[in-house]
């Protein structure tokens, strides 16, 4: 039996239950139909390649087909048998491997996925999700806060320590890392685990607050699981993984072994954009989070509607498709980061709703009294914004948070 590009379109074609649908937008390249880029988008992301094959008729066809051209949008059915249950870099290496390159299109942009169950069911999804804000910090009201130390690497251990310290006296729930702080000669990981946790203890006993610390334990996997362990042993509730740059595998991994321990991942999304930023190519943020809660990440940096300091594509509707149905698997919370500060954020939670993690770094750590006026300011926003009052309002009442207005203003940076 020979396989043309042909075989793999058949717009009269009904994709079943079974099928991933992926949506893809495609620029033919010049001299070819889109019916013809098409075609070949199905065939080299399945079973096919750019010859007519004449490799005889014993096989299982696993060809997917495009079924629907709308401009330049197209959607390819693949059948569930092609994928290897519970392994994403399989699964990637068919509906965004090769054909990312490929000379049949100047560019090709994956868009979106609709996951069937027989595929979603062989992944763990997240643990908690959402929940963490109520399993871990008993708040069921507002959003959960977070900030990361800055200069972002180059803190000694006991500076940085300090600064979390400072920042959960001050009303902040999390402490984090910074994506490229691992575990450096200036500020070992061990060290940090343990002086950071061991404040973390301080700061509870003074506020009766549950505080806890997203630590990144990034790195080739083995040295993460050791990470995890660790972690585990010494009372935290988090890791937080850099899942782009440590990869789908290593994050599948992890996620193992948090389950044995019951900790939550935080997902860092550093070097999404490499991916996602340019419109017309690559794989978008929407599909990343798919596969972010798929391999069950519980807390995942989505953007800040547009706000903050980096570029970002449609925040509020991944942030729904995180927190919507898909086949009982639980949610995800979304983390809103980058470039925020308090006068950002009525219009960000007007856009994200409360059920969200809010991170200030330099919206805290650049208030002009420090990170401790920082912190209260930002806490009293969300405060606020949770009791329906402005945030000029609690401003009267709180100098912290006149101070931090008064300096941004409601600017959004860059
Ligand atoms: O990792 C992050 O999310 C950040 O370091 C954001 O920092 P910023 O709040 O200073 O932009
Ligand atoms: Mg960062």
């Amino acid at each position: 039996m020979g396989i043309t590009y042909e075989d793999f379109l058949d717009l009269d074609y009904e994709p079943t239950d079974e099928d991933l649908v992926c949506t893809f937008r495609i620029d033919p390249a010049t001299g070819m139909s889109t019916e013809a880029a098409a075609s070949r988008v199905a065939s080299e992301s399945s079973n096919g390649t750019w010859a007519a094959l004449q490799t005889g008729a014993d096989f299982t066809d696993m060809g997917a087909t495009t079924f629907d051209i709308d401009g330049d949008l197209i959607r390819v059915a693949y059948p569930a048998g092609l994928f290897e249950p519970g392994n994403m870099p399989q699964v990637l290496s068919c509906i965004a491997g090769n054909i990312m390159g490929m000379k049949a299109v100047d560019t090709i942009r994956l868009l979106d996925c609709e996951w069937p169950e027989s595929v979603v069911s062989a992944y763990p999804g997240p643990l908690y999700g959402s929940s963490v804000r109520e399993e871990i910090f008993g708040v069921t009201d507002r959003p959960i806060t977070a900030t990361v130390p800055k200069p972002k690497v180059g803190l000694s251990t006991a500076a940085h320590a300090q600064v979390g310290y400072d920042a959960w006296v001050g009303g902040v729930d999390l402490l984090k890392d910074d994506e490229n702080l691992t575990d450096q000669a200036f500020n070992p990981f061990s060290d940090r685990l343990t002086e950071s946790l061991s404040l973390r203890d301080d700061a509870e006993d003074e506020t009766g607050e549950t505080k806890s610390y997203l630590i990144n334990v990034t790195a080739d996997t083995r040295t993460m699981l050791d990470r995890v362990d660790e972690v585990a042993a010494q009372g935290g509730e988090y890791v937080m993984v850099d899942i782009i740059t440590a990869g789908w595998a290593g994050l599948q991994t992890v996620r193992e072994r948090t389950e044995k321990h019951g900790l939550a991942i935080h997902a860092h999304r550093a070097m999404h954009a490499a991916f996602d930023r340019l419109p017309a190519h690559g794989v978008s943020m929407r599909v990343l989070a798919q596969i972010s809660r798929l391999c069950g990440v519980d807390q995942l940096h989505t953007g800040t509607a547009g706000l903050g300091k980096l570029a970002n594509e449609d925040t509020v509707g991944i942030n729904g498709w995180l927190a919507g149905d898909l086949y009982g698997t639980t949610d995800v919370l979304p983390v809103a980061s980058g470039g925020l500060h308090p006068g950002l954020l009525p219009d960000l939670l007007d856009a994200t709703g409360t059920n969200v993690c809010v991170q200030l770094g330099g919206g805290i750590h650049g208030h002009p009294d420090g990170t401790r006026s920082g912190a209260v300011a930002l806490r009293s926003a969300i405060d606020a914004y949770v009791e329906g009052r402005s945030i000029t309002e609690a401003a009267e009442e709180t100098p912290e948070l006149a101070v931090a207005l008064d300096k941004w203003g409601t600017e959004t940076p860059r």
